[in-house]
């Protein structure tokens, strides 16, 4: 790994980040190159470059001293840069099949330069296309399994886990999760983004005391369980697809925290996807939430089993509890999910891009009423089937 030192952080621009590729050395001499801005997410530049002949490209990501969605007026930590490259090569360490090659981090100028992995398809952009991936769940499941495995007391050096969790210690990127996930779509506050018509719905949710009580819950957890390495944002636009590849971005909400939270992000996501198709396609939703959850229990057993370093591992009955929790806590930070894409800062384009107006507030209402069962309900849920009946009696 090469980390460049640059003097002072400066924004780039596409003819810069050019430069800047030319002289990392990343490109044969007087290679024809053509780069483009291309991030669509909420916080980064995103750079684009190819060799016009070789076809070759490179991704450079940079990130912005604010929050690019709101402005400058939402200062934000460059530091977020160090800890997605950071969380990128950790994760290689453990399934180097689902992450981007990183080939250049930068902690001045706040890049990341990796693997351009435009041969594959934002998983977001194509369930909406109507796409299913077959290989996503069983991807998603080992992802999830392998990192919190290799990066829980049970996996690794009880001394070295802390000092990992140390450096993933990201405060300012938390906080946006506490806030917009956990805390604002509970409250009337002034980052919440619905249509008007959406009110009475968003009210009785606000008005709802056992709701709020369970989303405080949730969020405690989310604050306080420093249990293995999350990637902390993996929603459906956090992953690139094809048929038989897939491959994670954007960690740069890493840090240590409840073991089911990547899995709750991940369902919501599939389950926004469910939300904003017809009746008749939404199995495919469903099965990857059954697979992801099977194949996840199944790997993270088996390392348990064969790998684990901790004296009480063997304990009868300590699996199954870490799993049981794991799956309720799960089912919770779904339905948070679910409830802050539908009425929070952030939407997702599954439900916001329903053109027929009728259709998208029935779409959002059924959301909301999803989410909530979800929080409240996250105990009774015995299995994944649980995620079909509650979309069902919520419709
Ligand atoms: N490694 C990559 N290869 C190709 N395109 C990428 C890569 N990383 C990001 N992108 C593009 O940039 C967009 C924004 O990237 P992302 O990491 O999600 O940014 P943000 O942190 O702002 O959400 C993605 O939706 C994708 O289109
Ligand atoms: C003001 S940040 C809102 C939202 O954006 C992040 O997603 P992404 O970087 O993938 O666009 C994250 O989900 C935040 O909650």
């Amino acid at each position: 790994m090469t980390i460049v030192q640059s003097t002072v952080y400066e924004p780039l621009t596409e003819q810069k980040a050019t430069a800047l590729a030319v002289r990392l050395g990343l490109f044969r001499d007087g290679a024809p190159l053509v780069c483009r801005e291309i991030g669509d997410g909420n916080l980064n530049l995103v750079f684009h470059i190819v060799d016009q002949e070789t076809k070759q490209g490179v991704i450079i990501k940079q990130a912005l001293p604010y929050a690019k969605v709101v402005g400058e007026s939402w200062p934000l930590t460059l530091k977020r840069a160090v800890i997605e490259s950071n969380a990128l090569r950790t994760f290689a360490s453990y399934v180097p099949q689902y992450v981007p090659n990183v080939y250049y981090s930068d902690e001045s100028l706040a890049i990341t330069v990796m693997e351009d992995l435009s041969r594959l398809q934002i998983a977001r952009k194509g369930l909406i296309e109507g796409k299913t991936f077959p290989l996503l769940s069983r991807h998603i499941g080992e992802f999830i399994a392998k990192t919190a495995f290799y990066t829980s007391d049970f996996g690794m050096n009880q001394q070295e886990k802390k000092k990992l969790a140390q450096s993933f210690v990201n405060p300012e990127l938390c906080k946006i999760t506490e806030d917009l996930v956990f805390t604002d779509p509970f409250f009337d506050h002034d980052t919440n983004n619905f249509e008007d018509e959406l009110r009475p719905d968003v009210e009785t949710l606000w008005n709802d005391d056992r709701l709020r009580l369970e989303a405080a819950k949730l969020k405690r957890k989310f604050l306080t369980e420093a249990d293995v390495l999350l990637h902390g944002d993996l929603h459906t636009g956090s992953i690139f697809a094809s048929t038989d590849e897939t491959k994670v971005i954007d960690p740069e909400f890493a840090f240590y925290g409840p073991i089911g939270f990547d899995l709750g992000q991940f369902f919501a996501n599939l389950l926004l996807n469910a939300l904003s198709r017809p009746d008749v396609e939404r199995q495919p939703l469903f099965d990857h939430i059954d697979r992801t959850w099977d194949v996840f229990a199944s790997i993270f057993s088996e390392l348990w089993r064969t790998k684990s370093i901790e004296t009480y591992a063997a304990t009868p009955g300590l699996l199954d509890e870490v799993l049981r929790h794991a799956f309720i806590d799960a089912v919770g930070f779904a339905g948070c999910e679910v409830i802050r894409r539908t009425i929070g800062l952030a939407h997702v384009a599954d439900l916001d891009g329903i053109e027929q107006k009728e259709a998208r507030l029935a779409a959002k209402r059924h959301a909301l009423r999803l989410g909530r069962r979800l929080i409240v309900e996250r105990n009774e849920l015995t299995g994944t089937d649980g995620f079909r009946r509650v979309f069902a009696e919520t419709e």
